[in-house]
């Protein structure tokens, strides 16, 4: 199969500090997700995705088992090699946005190229295509603090996708959006799943959001609890998380 994630039995255990407890955030969790799979994270507070989302993105390192992005594995990476690595392979969204607001829009999205000094002439094709396919063309002399909280959204996404990452990791992209821009964002990301078979791994407490992927694995007290496919339309699938989040919470039946 053709994986760009692979997780094997990954574990962390957050040790005792000044009288708290050991915790065990992540306990041999395993799986894996081949290219142009749009897979969501779900689960109670606490369960575990913050911690695994740090991990995989090498921000965090685990306590034991295996993280391999397109072949790598992220732990044997020295510090530079991991850095570069992130730069180049991996593509982030953050629920608030985390654009410079001494930037335009168009100089955001094209950083990631600067710093890897790209020629100035493939990155302008390759800024003004992304900006044209996530509509935002018309305003990429704007600064942040100019545009909605869609419109930053958007940008950020297209900062995402300028380095052809292997994977895009999104973490409550819809978090800081009224329920329009969230469900436009949610729109683009589908389209960057299908027109660019981009590989999506999101972290989200929203069941809206979370119906849009075609896989959802539901973690709890660190494991993997359930894991669905979506087979129908996307109402649907909606119920059915709705039902499932409904259960980890131990709503009366
Ligand atoms: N730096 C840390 N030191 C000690 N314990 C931690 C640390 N970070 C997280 N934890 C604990 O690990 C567990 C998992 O936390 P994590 O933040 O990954 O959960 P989460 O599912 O992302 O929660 P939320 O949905 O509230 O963001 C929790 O019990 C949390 O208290």
């Amino acid at each position: 199969m053709d994986d760009m994630i692979q997780i094997d039995n990954l574990t962390k255990v957050y040790r005792a500090f000044k009288g708290a407890k050991e915790v065990r955030a992540l306990d041999q969790i395993s799986f894996a997700a081949s290219r142009g799979e749009f897979i969501g994270i779900m689960g109670p507070s606490g369960s575990g995705k913050t911690t695994l989302l740090n991990i995989l993105s090498g921000v965090d390192t685990s306590t034991s088992g295996e993280v391999i992005i397109e072949g790598q594995s992220i732990a044997r990476l020295k510090k530079d090699k991991l850095a570069l690595f992130r730069r180049q392979r991996i593509g982030y969204i953050f629920q608030d946005f985390n654009l410079l607001d001494s930037l335009t829009l168009k100089e955001n999205i094209a950083l990631p190229l600067i710093l890897d000094h790209v020629a100035p002439q493939q990155i302008n094709s390759r800024v003004d295509e992304l900006m044209q396919f996530f509509g935002i063309a018309d305003i990429a002399g704007k600064y942040p603090y100019h545009v909605s909280g869609g419109q930053k959204q958007r940008t950020a996404a297209a900062r995402a996708l300028v380095t052809e990452p292997a994977v895009v990791f999104a973490d409550e992209p819809t978090g800081n959006l009224d329920s329009k821009s969230a469900s436009d964002i949610m729109d683009m990301l589908t389209e960057m799943n299908e027109r660019k078979n981009s590989t999506i791994l999101m972290v989200t407490h929203d069941a809206f959001a979370a119906s849009y992927c075609k896989r959802i694995i539901f973690i709890k007290d660190g494991q993997i609890s359930v894991q669905i496919q979506r087979a129908g339309d996307r109402k649907a699938f909606f119920d059915k998380i709705l039902e499932i989040l409904s259960v980890m919470r131990g709503d009366a039946q």
